[in-house]
């Protein structure tokens, strides 16, 4: 939505971040193992982490144990799977919800129906995503696809446009209660929240961050969203982090 407001800087406060990953600290890429983390991004979320005593977490569609990867050494807190998993300290353990069953055999059919050698599934166990970014023409026929193995599924799925792609994911798979969890908890509890996300599934989060109070920002806003602000491109949401969370006085200060 072209009349989103630009993210302002943020007034004094005691703030708590919140990060989607991809379309957002990072470029999309042709795959996703393709993606990969500079020095200096990390260095920026370690430091904005050390400025925020830990209020940071990364709420993704990736798994934790992915996110880990993509951003070792420095390990944060994670929602992942779209918060079907968490790991709400960064040396605590990977708690995962109950969810239903591993869709892998749906997997299967789905990509010997698309029949086609560069239309990348990603089996994340109780999610399924379809990547369609190298074949876009695939993309309308992949989400019939999904579409259709919604309705042949027990209740309790939906499916979510991906960035050139679709999910088929459980309904508890919701960004929102993933930053609702960290809000009830230290370091996270009493801060006033913000959070950068791009993409479909990053709207509930959106909504669980403007119910708190807090700051909600879409990267590269395509279509209607509920965010209260924009950010034109990853470039500038990195630009907009530095300069509010790594060097700005303000930082941890009580809002007068
Ligand atoms: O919630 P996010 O952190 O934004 O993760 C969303 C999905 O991101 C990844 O897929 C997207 O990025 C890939 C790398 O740039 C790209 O190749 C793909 O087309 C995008 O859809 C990831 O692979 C998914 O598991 C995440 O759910």
């Amino acid at each position: 939505m072209t009349s989103l407001p630009t993210a302002p800087n943020l007034p004094a406060g005691q703030w708590a971040l919140f990060l989607d990953i991809d379309g957002t600290l990072l470029e999309h890429a042709a795959h996703p193992d393709a993606v990969s983390v500079s020095d200096e991004l990390r260095n920026l979320l370690g430091a904005i982490n050390e400025r925020l005593d830990g209020a940071v977490a990364f709420i993704t569609g990736r798994s934790v144990e992915v996110a880990d990867r993509l951003f070792h050494p420095l390990r944060l807190r994670v929602a992942g799977l779209y918060g079907l998993e968490h790991r709400l300290t960064p040396d605590s353990p990977v708690v995962a919800a109950d969810a239903p069953a591993d869709i892998a055999a749906l997997a299967d059919a789905i990509e010997a129906e698309l029949d086609d050698g560069l239309v990348h599934i990603e089996r994340k166990g109780p999610i399924l995503a379809i990547h369609t970014r190298a074949t876009p023409h695939l993309l309308a026929r992949a989400t019939q696809l999904v579409d259709q193995a919604l309705a042949e599924l027990p209740k309790g799925y939906r499916v979510i446009p991906g960035n050139a792609g679709v999910e088929l994911m459980p309904l508890e798979a919701a960004k929102g209660a993933a930053v609702r969890r960290f809000m009830a908890i230290p370091p996270f509890a009493g801060r006033r929240p913000v959070f950068l996300g791009d993409d479909t599934a990053d709207e509930n989060g959106f909504e669980a961050i403007n119910e708190a109070g807090g700051i909600s920002i879409r990267v590269k806003p395509r279509g209607p969203t509920v965010a209260q602000y924009r950010l034109d491109d990853v470039t500038r949401a990195i630009g907009w982090l530095a300069a509010n969370f790594e060097t700005s006085p303000v930082l941890n200060r009580k809002a007068s």
